[in-house]
């Protein structure tokens, strides 16, 4: 087999998958060319080659969350929103992924109330679930530019419809500019939502900021996004290390994601290594497939690549992640899946 259909053929498990940052161009051409159908004002003509970020890019990180207002603008009634999550589940299919963790920021829209936000991602999951064999979790987001009313309104809604659709719903994330806002304003609002039985991950550690890292650790949550200043060669502290290291909380990196933003100078001095060798549980995500131009296949064999892995390595990465995903009822099928490709393949 060579490299390529390993990679692809390699059962994967999405974790960190953002909606509206995963949409590629093929999909932003159809939802284009359907607000074109339906009438609807397309904004994006001017800037819409702006929507990728590469890595020789000279934005900096705040410049780059711009970005995805152009995806937003073309997702922003509930046929738009179905049409995005339909041809991103199937995108995630076709580059061999058996479970996706999506998640998206419920956003109120001159066409749609978060709570229409929500149901329309609730439907178009269990809709896609028909006809895909990939299974389909969703994750509500919190942007950390939201106010605190904002956050509390969205772990509500998140908690009532957990409620409606815990075979949907698995958990609640926050996310957006590492540089707005203060992780502890928003405690209440995931408190309120862990308290109810959500699963819980926090974007940790994207930029240089130990005494957050630290309040966000002592927070325990089930997963951390990127990891990136939390071990003090990358901007962390002793304290921040040793603290992860104890806990040993699942993170969740996305090696193009961190490049392309330059939280990592290159992907020889990603901190994938790092935790890898201290054994931190770490699963391979995309971030932003659509923004930064990647799949997770590609992001497998960037890794392995970097990293020198070899193929029983890479496998046992694929195998570990099943054991993070929160939806605990599929993870024994994810793992089967897994054993079974490991077994096939004598990895
Ligand atoms: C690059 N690293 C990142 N760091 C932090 N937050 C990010 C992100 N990439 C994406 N998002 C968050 O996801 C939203 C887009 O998807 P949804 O509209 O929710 O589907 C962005 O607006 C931002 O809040
Ligand atoms: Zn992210």
């Amino acid at each position: 087999m060579d490299s390529d259909t390993f990679f692809l053929e390699l059962p994967k498990v999405e974790l960190h998958a953002h909606l509206n940052g995963s949409l590629s161009q093929a999909t932003m051409l159809q939802l284009k060319r359907f607000h074109a159908d339906s009438g609807l004002e397309d904004k994006t003509n001017a800037f819409f080659d702006e929507f990728q970020i590469g890595a020789g890019d000279t934005r900096n990180l705040t410049d780059c969350f711009q970005v995805f207002n152009i995806a937003h603008s073309l997702t922003s009634t509930p046929e738009a929103l179905t049409i995005a999550t339909r041809l991103t589940l199937q995108e995630f299919q076709d580059d061999g992924c058996c479970y996706l963790e999506l998640r998206s920021t419920p956003k109120e829209t001159p066409h749609m109330t978060k709570v229409q936000y929500i149901e329309t991602l609730v439907k178009a999951i269990q809709k896609s679930s028909l006809h895909l064999t990939m299974i389909t979790r969703l994750i509500v987001s919190i942007n950390r530019k939201s106010s605190i009313t904002e956050a509390e309104e969205i772990a509500k809604l998140t908690v009532e419809y957990y409620k409606k659709h815990p075979d949907v719903i698995v958990g609640i994330e926050l996310s957006g500019d590492p540089m707005a806002g203060t992780f502890q304003s928003f405690v209440p609002a995931l408190t309120q939502a862990r308290n109810a039985g959500l699963k819980v991950t926090l974007h940790c550690g994207e930029v240089c900021n130990p005494v957050e890292v630290m309040e966000m650790l002592k927070f325990k949550p089930d997963r951390l996004g990127h990891g990136t200043c939390i071990h003090p060669k990358y901007g962390g502290t002793e304290e921040t290390w040793e603290t992860l290291c104890k806990l040993k909380i699942p993170v969740e990196v996305c090696l193009t994601s961190n490049v392309n933003t330059k939280s990592t100078p290159d992907y020889e001095s990603h901190h994938f290594k790092v935790f890898y060798d201290a054994e931190i549980p770490t699963i391979i995500c995309t971030d932003d497939k659509g923004v930064f131009s990647t799949s997770l296949s590609q992001e497998y064999q960037i890794c392995v690549k970097t990293f020198s892995l070899t193929s029983s390595q890479t496998a046992r990465l694929a195998l570990n992640a099943c054991q993070y995903v929160f939806a605990d009822n599929v993870r024994k099928t994810l793992n089967d899946k897994l054993l079974n490709f490991i077994g096939k393949h004598s990895l």
